[in-house]
């Protein structure tokens, strides 16, 4: 690091710089605010040791100087033994930490080791914040079709009340982000936001990463935990794929719900909640309530307000402006903001089933930039499953039923094989079962 120490001590300054060259630092010195600014307007400076007693400056007004500058500087200031005034007043204005005098060149070690922990916390902060924006940059809560734009209006007019809800629909439609954001939009927003898996773990963990435990209570318990349901305190609690929670523990959840208490494996005492549920499923609930395998009276609990994300294969017009959302992201992030999809792409798009949802099309999209080359997107820059082949006719994964499907493909075989051995070689199937599903499809 560049520190930069100011002190009116010629003594001070010549031994801390020895002291913070020998730990692999460039130090700078200034005798006085003067010669310091001089330096700053030079070096790129990471951090500074201050003096309180600057000759006939005062360091603290100093100090409060710095604290104005558009770059803010750590300043770690030098106090008097025994002016515990000047070290609670440096602190107050924004120092970063202080060192009594006379200190030992091991003190200044150890407060730039925690020094360094701490600009490195605040880098990977600053990255998380950016990693957060950049996901939030893609996201679309809007949809041409009107029964999904009735559901975002649903969720969010719910995001206000307290009421629990429950977020059905297939894997990556959006529930985790719908889940996120109607936190986001509700009075609970600046509290956190807690998400649990519910498949992850065996019931014993999974009661445990909920609630807590105490040491002891089972093996494994080596110590006393928190749940998450104390970590979501004040705020939301989110139970992704709830369909699969085990039978033992829907009791704790449903006293959680309506009594809002809960207690910790292996203790007998009763804790208070405050928190909002909201839960997700890909799975059919009231099946799984007749089956007997989830609770009569949960579900209805969870399902105070039920809203379904349907997968994007029934969004149809909701395919493009999408894929136009992700497509402007990952083109600003490449740096090729003119790119565009072709018409062949934008139909291969549409017509395509995406089984995958959401989650899919985002990384179809990310992909097909990258791959791309000039300002146009083209149908070859897509996965292999979005061309049509040479006889334009169905693709796995499209909408159409399994006697369509077989039927294209026996087609699509018999056409590429030399004779008829050859190609119920390759369907798996004799030869004479081949030769009747030929006749039957007209075929021959
Ligand atoms: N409203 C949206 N607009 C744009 N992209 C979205 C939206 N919702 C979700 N996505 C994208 O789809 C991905 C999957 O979303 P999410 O995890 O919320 O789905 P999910 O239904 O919870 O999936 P799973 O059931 O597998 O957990 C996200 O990472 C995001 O990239």
């Amino acid at each position: 690091m560049n520190i930069l120490i100011v002190d009116d001590e010629a003594n001070i300054l010549r031994t801390t710089s020895i002291a913070l060259k020998s730990m692999g630092h460039t130090p700078f010195t200034a005798e006085s605010s003067r010669r310091a600014e001089f330096i700053l307007a030079e070096e790129k400076i990471d951090a500074m040791f201050l003096d309180v007693m600057l000759g006939n400056e005062n360091g603290l007004d100093y100090l409060t100087k710095l604290q104005n500058r558009k770059e803010k500087i750590p300043v770690i200031v030098f106090t008097a033994h025994s002016s515990i005034e000047s070290a609670v007043d440096s602190m107050k204005r924004g120092a970063y930490d202080y060192i009594q005098k006379p200190f030992i060149p091991d003190e200044i070690r150890q407060m730039l080791a925690k020094l360094a922990r701490s600009i490195s916390l605040e880098r990977k902060v600053e990255d998380l914040q950016e990693q957060v924006a950049d996901a939030d940059a893609t996201i679309r809560l809007e949809s041409e079709e009107p029964t999904v734009q009735k559901t975002y209006d649903m969720a969010f007019k719910a995001a206000n009340s307290e009421a629990s809800i429950l977020i059905l629909g297939p894997s990556g439609t959006g529930k985790t982000v719908l889940a996120r954001n109607v936190h986001q939009r509700s009075p609970r927003a600046t509290e956190p936001f807690v998400t649990v898996h519910c498949p992850s773990l065996s019931k014993e963990l999974l009661e445990s990463e909920l609630f807590g435990h105490l040491k002891g209570s089972f093996t494994g318990a080596v110590k006393d935990t928190w749940g998450k349901v104390a970590a979501a305190e004040g705020g939301t609690l989110f139970l992704d794929e709830i369909g699969e929670l085990p039978m033992e523990i829907q009791p704790k959840l449903l006293r959680l719900l309506q009594d809002r208490e809960y207690e910790r494996l292996g203790e007998n005492r009763v804790r208070k909640s405050n928190i909002r549920v909201i839960a997700a499923t890909n799975r059919d609930l009231s099946s799984e309530v007749q089956a007997g395998t989830f609770r009569e009276d949960l579900y209805y609990r969870l399902k105070v307000i039920a809203v379904e994300m349907p997968p994007l294969s029934q969004r149809p017009s909701d395919i493009l402006p999408l894929a136009e959302t992700y497509l402007k992201h990952f083109a600003r992030r490449e740096g090729r903001k003119k790119l565009n999809y072709n018409s062949t792409a934008a139909q291969a798009l549409i017509d395509y089933s995406w089984p995958g949802n959401l989650r899919e099309m985002r990384n179809v999209i990310e992909r097909s930039v990258i791959l791309s080359n000039g300002d146009e997107i083209d149908a070859s820059d897509l996965p292999d499953d979005f061309i049509a082949d040479e006889n334009g006719g169905p693709r796995p994964g499209q909408l159409i039923s399994l006697a369509d499907l077989e039927e294209a493909h026996i087609r699509r075989i018999l056409a590429k094989s030399e004779s008829l051995e050859q190609a119920a070689e390759i369907l798996g199937i004799d030869t004479a079962t081949l030769y009747r599903k030929r006749k039957r499809l007209g075929l021959t």
